[in-house]
Order: structure tokens, then sequence, then C-alpha cells
């Protein structure tokens, strides 16, 4: 499949439709997803990364239709993620000399994966390399945007900056304009990928992105490696990034819990009731963490400025789903957030002070030492709940 994007640039990606699971099970794409290559014809013809691995074949037979395949002069490989890198071993099987540029990480993360000696040329940022018709294309160093390889390509002339996996979404679409798709669903999936992927390298994403913006390029489009292409007003998703990046948070309180046998759950409604009676008009959000989507949940802590976490005690412990959701938030780093902890127990009670240490070592800040229940919460329970709720907010 080949879809015009500006002049002589064309995408001929691959949109997964059946994309479920991203990152082995790290990541839900219940939107599905695309891989995003360019084929850029000018007095050069350039390859800009290609397709998952599953898909290579395919991909390369396609290609075919498009160009004969001697005819490409460069390959760029902007990140070495198999998702982006995962047809060049079976293209360069049939161009063994076409140069690869690339970053000097990306020559190890790619030798590392595909263990095959490829024509590498290493570039570093404000390198660029001419491809006629007065076109050059430019070389941004993306270093841990998201992995120590990642760049970006800017393609001077038609002004189009090939931005790999920053401004990216999980988002299949057949009609790959962000002008052409659903705003909602659009923007909630960027949401989504930049709290479960970019938070904690936000510091380097507001310097990027001010380093970018300094050099004042004019940019026309902004194509990705995963989702639409940004050609009406690209720069709105970077001013999005711009917010996000800076400790973003909304006026919301989302309240997470696991449970057995529902007391937990009796704690975090009454949580919530008691919060909302305060006259809080902050929005308030509860989840049961084994029953919801992880990285939807991690979108909802993202924007969050205060989180309750729940679980019962289980063998001194707290819940499995709630351990791993706790080690998710820890890898991410958040940062300007309040919590709090809760749960019920029968005799040890060990998960309020588990849930304490493990949000502190995350980097939130305690706003009290948390509220445990002897079993199932009775009615004076319920109450201490409330007031929990209520003393949350205000201190
Ligand atoms: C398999 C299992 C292990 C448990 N282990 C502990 C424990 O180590 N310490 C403790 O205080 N309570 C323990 N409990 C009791 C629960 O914490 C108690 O039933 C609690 O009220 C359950 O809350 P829930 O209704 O939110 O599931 C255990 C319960 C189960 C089912």
């Amino acid at each position: 499949m080949h879809i015009p994007v500006k002049n002589n640039v064309s995408w001929v990606g691959k949109i997964d439709w059946e994309l479920q699971k991203f990152h082995g099970d790290e990541y839900s794409t219940t939107k599905g997803s695309t891989y995003n290559s360019y084929l850029i014809r000018e007095e050069k013809n350039v390859l800009i990364d290609s397709v998952w691995k599953p898909y290579a074949k395919e991909f390369v037979e396609n290609l075919k239709a498009e160009i004969p395949l001697e005819k490409i002069d460069f390959i760029i490989a902007n990140h070495g993620e198999v998702d982006h890198s995962g047809a060049l071993s079976e293209l360069i099987r049939h161009i063994p000399n076409v140069p690869v540029y690339c970053t000097e990480n990306a020559v190890k993360s790619l030798t590392g994966q595909y263990h095959e000696k490829w024509n590498f040329h290493t570039v570093k940022t404000g390198d660029s390399i001419d491809i006629g018709n007065g076109k050059k294309l430019v070389f941004v160093e993306m270093k841990m945007l998201h992995w120590p390889d990642s760049m970006a390509t800017y393609m001077t002339g038609d002004n189009i900056l090939f931005s790999n996996d920053a401004f990216g979404q999980h988002y299949a679409s057949n009609s790959l304009f962000n002008d052409l798709v659903d705003k909602g669903e659009l923007f909630e999936e960027c949401l989504k990928y930049y709290a479960n992927i970019l938070t904690p390298f936000s510091a380097l994403v507001d310097k990027k992105i001010q380093e970018v913006l300094s050099l004042k390029l004019p940019i026309d489009i902004i194509a990705p490696s995963h989702g639409v292409i940004w050609r009406d007003n690209p720069i709105q998703i970077v001013q999005k990034y711009i917010e996000w990046c800076k400790d973003y948070q909304e006026d919301q309180i989302t309240i997470l819990y696991d449970t057995m046998w529902e007391g937990t759950r009796h704690m975090a409604e009454a949580i919530a009731s008691g919060i909302r009676d305060s006259g809080c008009t902050s929005t308030v959000k509860v989840f049961n963490i084994s029953k919801s989507d992880k990285n939807d949940l991690i979108t909802e802590v993202f924007k969050a400025k205060h989180i309750l976490v729940g679980s019962p005690t289980i063998g001194k412990g707290i819940t499995h789903a709630t351990a791993g959701l706790l080690e998710m938030i820890e890898g991410l780093r958040f940062r300007n957030k309040k919590a709090a902890s809760f749960g019920c127990y029968g005799w040890s009670g060990e998960a309020v002070a588990k849930l304490n240490k493990l949000l502190t070592a995350s980097g939130f800040e305690l706003v009290n030492d948390g509220l445990k229940a002897l079993w199932e919460p009775d009615g004076t329970t319920i109450d201490q709940c409330k007031a929990f709720g209520k003393s949350v907010i205000n201190p």
C-alpha cells in the first residue's frame, strides 16, 4: 500500500489492525497500530524506517512494486527497535551495499539484534545528506527519546520532520492524516503513549523540543513512525508535549484499588464519596486494578494530582495486580503527585505499609499514614473512609 504524503514523499508502511498487545504484554494497543515507513523519491531515493519483523516479506514485496530495490540510494534508520527496523534484514539481503544512516548507538542496537554487517554511516545532530533537487535530510539525535539510538530526520524543501516515535500513537487508521480521524480518539492515544512511554524522559523531551524550536525550521508535516501523520497544524502535538512534559496534572483524583472479597472496594467507594461530599470539585475516578487496562490506569495516574491506592493484605503483602501496576508506576518516575493508601486485612495487615513504601520509592509525596480496615468495613469504618477521603484532599 502506498499513500502520498507530500510531493515526492510517500508512505509505504503497514497498518496493523490486529495488534492488541505491544512490547510483549507491556502496552495494550486496543486500536491497533501502524508501522510508518516513508519513501522519498528525489534525485536520490531514500527509505526512512521499515515495519515490524512479521511483516518484513510483504513490506519488501510492496516496496518492489514502488521502486526497483537497487534504485534505493540510502536507508535511514531513525531507531533500532524491531517495529521499525524489522524488515531491514530482509530488504538489505536484496541490496547488501546500501548505506544505512543512523546514530552510533543505533549501530549497536541494530547489530545487537540482527548480528549482520550492514553498510552503516553514523550521523550526529546537524549532519545532513543531499538528496538532490535542492533538498537535504538533516539529522537530529533524540537520545533516550525513547532509546539511546533514537533520532529524527528533517527534510528541507518539503519541511517534513520524520520524528520516529516522538509524536506517534498506536492508532490504526486507513486515513493516516490527523485531519481525517476522530480528534478525541487521536489525542487519547497520544496521551496514553506519552504517559506510558515518555513520562520518564520528560526533562529530555522539554530540552529537545526547545532545541528544535530554536532552530526555527519551518515544519509543514510531522511524520511519526506510528499512527497518523500531522499535516493539519502539526505544531499542535508539539504544544501538547510541551504541556505534558512539565509534571503534567489535571484537576483529578484517581483511586485505584484491588480486592478479593469486596471490602477494599467498599473502602474505595466510601473514600470517593467522602471526597465528593467535602465539596471538592476535582474529577474523582475509581478503578479496580484487576479489571482495568493497566495502560489506561497509567494514563489516569498521569492525569491525577493525587492517587489513592488500595489493596487487601494477602500473604503479608499486596495483590499481584497492585504490585504489577506499582512496578510500572515506579519505572515511569511520575513527579509532583501526592498519594495515600488503604486496604482491608484479617490479622496482620501489612498491605498499607507496603503500599506506602512503594509509593514513596516511586516519588509520590504521602499525605498520611494510610487507612487500614479490619475485615469487611462496617458503618463506623465506612465513616472513617469518608473522613479519610476528605483529609487526603484537605490534610
Ligand atoms: C489467600 C489469602 C491470604 C490472606 N493473607 C492475609 C495476611 O497475610 N494478613 C492479613 O492480615 N490478612 C490476610 N488475608 C485476609 C484478608 O486481608 C481479609 O479477608 C480482607 O478483609 C480482604 O479484603 P477484601 O475484601 O478487599 O479482599 C488473607 C486472605 C486471603 C484470601
